[in-house]
């Protein structure tokens, strides 16, 4: 079975050929196994969001290639990348982007109409997502009416939704408190599990970091 995620000689440069150029990627390597869930610690401003946004097909790399699921897509179209993204990424920030003016259900039901799935079929895999993190009971609640956590558990249910395999989190639990954060990552977890998903995550949480299958540490622009 092909790697998750393949990220071999990533580089990154800002500011190309300018005084304040900063080389913020240097030779990124990195091979996330199927079903395996990888931390990423970092000191802050070491490029983790951009690697991030790399390996999820919202940025390009200056040099390297990123392999998503086997398929190689260094140098491919937008269109053939957008394909990539929307069927083998989902996407967790520190803040959960959820739409407060529908309920929890409908926020995972969303995405999967918009990839053509029935609405009847939707509805119903929504609910098992909210089952498997413990707030089936909370469907029907907006996310003003949740509190942060739950309101980010709806947000991992949403980034499943169609079935990626790969999942990509930028400080998932970093908006929460010690308790919270722990359920929170559980419930990503008993997903992971459920699911066979494969994942990347930043985060600053060297107790959270140390829970997951290994942890890799971005530093002066390479993975060590
Ligand atoms: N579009 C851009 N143009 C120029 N410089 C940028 C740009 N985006 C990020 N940078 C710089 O690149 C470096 C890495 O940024 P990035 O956001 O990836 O860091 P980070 O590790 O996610 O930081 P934090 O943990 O603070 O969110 C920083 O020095 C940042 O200022």
């Amino acid at each position: 079975m092909s790697e998750a995620l393949l990220l071999d000689g990533v580089e990154k440069v800002y500011n190309q050929g300018q005084p304040n150029e900063i080389k913020v990627l240097r030779g990124v390597d990195l091979t996330v196994a199927p079903g395996e869930v990888v931390a990423m610690v970092a000191p802050s401003g070491a490029g983790k969001s951009t690697l991030l946004h790399i390996a999820g097909l919202l940025d390009t790399p200056d040099g390297g290639r990123v392999v998503i699921g086997g398929n190689d897509l260094t140098g491919k179209g937008d269109r053939a990348r957008t394909a990539a993204r929307r069927s083998e990424i989902g996407f967790v920030y520190q803040f959960h982007h959820l739409l407060p003016e529908f309920t929890a259900v409908e926020n995972i039901v969303l995405p999967q109409l918009a990839a053509g799935v029935a609405r009847g079929a939707a509805q119903t895999r929504a609910l098992e997502l909210l089952d498997t993190v413990g707030i089936k009971p909370r469907a029907d609640h907006r996310p003003g009416e949740l509190s942060g956590g739950e309101q980010q558990r709806v947000a991992f249910c949403r980034a499943l939704a169609n079935g990626p395999g790969l999942l990509l989190a930028d400080e998932p639990t970093g908006n929460l408190d010690p308790g919270t954060s722990d359920q929170v990552f559980e419930a990503l977890m008993t997903l992971a599990r459920a699911t066979g998903l494969s994942a990347l995550i930043a985060t600053h949480n060297l107790e959270l970091a140390a829970r997951m299958d290994r942890t890799v540490r971005l530093d002066a622009g390479v993975l060590v």
